[in-house]
């Protein structure tokens, strides 16, 4: 029996060993999320498939394709026997699981198989493929699980994400902000930490040291604060531009604006 099982947990990245009655709280809420061989616990309210939307999938018109799989199987499918085995499909633990593999999760999983159960109910005709397989399982040639590939290519259809879900966990990933920016690291620069407590003086120095500069750009996340520097630059003598980020790039807003001035 699985006694521990490996945990993530999504806002505290950290792997933790957790004791079996706890693996068993967590599946019983349906808080799990298994990617290959680990497991994640996912939190309810900050389930983040719910935000993907589904690609409506219509079903097939009589494309032609019908005949083809029903010339190769020998005649049409009962659409009653459908139902049998798209029911028998997925109640199988063995396909929820392999879909959990593949990235689809409890509420994925749901989804899809409402859409693949009414695709295939629906359509006049069924891709060669499904048409063929679904023949075999229903005649007893094949077994139910065989309708797993044309299941998961439905939901790929439906779920476009789940092929780049490699991509995505890449460029979600902020673990590691000391490996961002590639390009800007490997340049040759000298930067200066300003620490202290909060009124010792940290800005004050900072700007005495920009107004004493031969050039520079000051940058803020205020306009507030930009303006504010800009008037006392200018109040030293020092001619400079201020310009707000957004309207210097004349693009939709960056999402996290940084607004400067700089002289020179
Ligand atoms: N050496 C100094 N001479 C004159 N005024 C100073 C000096 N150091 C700090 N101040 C003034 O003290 C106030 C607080 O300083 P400052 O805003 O630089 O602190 P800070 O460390 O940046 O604060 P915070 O952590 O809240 O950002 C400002 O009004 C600043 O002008």
């Amino acid at each position: 029996m699985l006694k521990l099982n490996r945990i993530l947990l999504p806002n505290f990245p950290v792997y933790q060993n957790v004791s079996y009655s706890m693996y068993k709280h967590f599946a019983k809420h349906k808080l799990l999320l298994r990617n290959s061989n680990k497991v994640f616990v996912r939190n309810k309210k900050t389930n983040v498939t719910n935000l993907f939307v589904p690609v409506h999938i219509k079903p097939n018109a009589d494309s032609g394709e019908g005949n083809v799989g029903q010339e190769l199987t020998g005649g049409s499918i009962d659409k009653s026997e459908m139902v049998k085995v798209l029911n028998k499909f997925f109640q199988r633990q063995e396909i929820k699981v392999a879909a959990m593999d593949h990235g689809l999760d409890s509420y994925l999983q749901h989804q899809a198989y409402i859409s693949f159960r009414r695709f295939c109910l629906e359509a006049q005709s069924l891709p060669v493929d499904l048409h063929v397989v679904m023949s075999d399982v229903i005649q007893g040639a094949g077994h139910v699980d065989d309708l797993f590939p044309q299941y998961l290519r439905h939901a790929k259809k439906m779920f476009p994400h789940l092929d780049c879900m490699d991509d995505l966990k890449k460029i979600s990933d902020l673990r590691n902000p000391a490996e961002w920016y590639p390009n800007a690291r490997s340049i040759s620069r000298r930067i200066i930490f300003h620490a202290g407590p909060t009124n010792s003086g940290k800005t004050y120095h900072a700007l005495e040291r920009f107004l004493a500069a031969d050039s520079g750009v000051y940058c803020g996340p205020l306009k507030m604060l930009a303006t504010e520097v800009f008037k006392k630059s200018n109040d030293r003598s020092r001619q400079g531009q201020l310009f707000w980020t957004y309207e210097y790039y004349q693009q939709r807003p960056p999402e996290h604006d940084i607004n400067s001035f700089w002289y020179k």
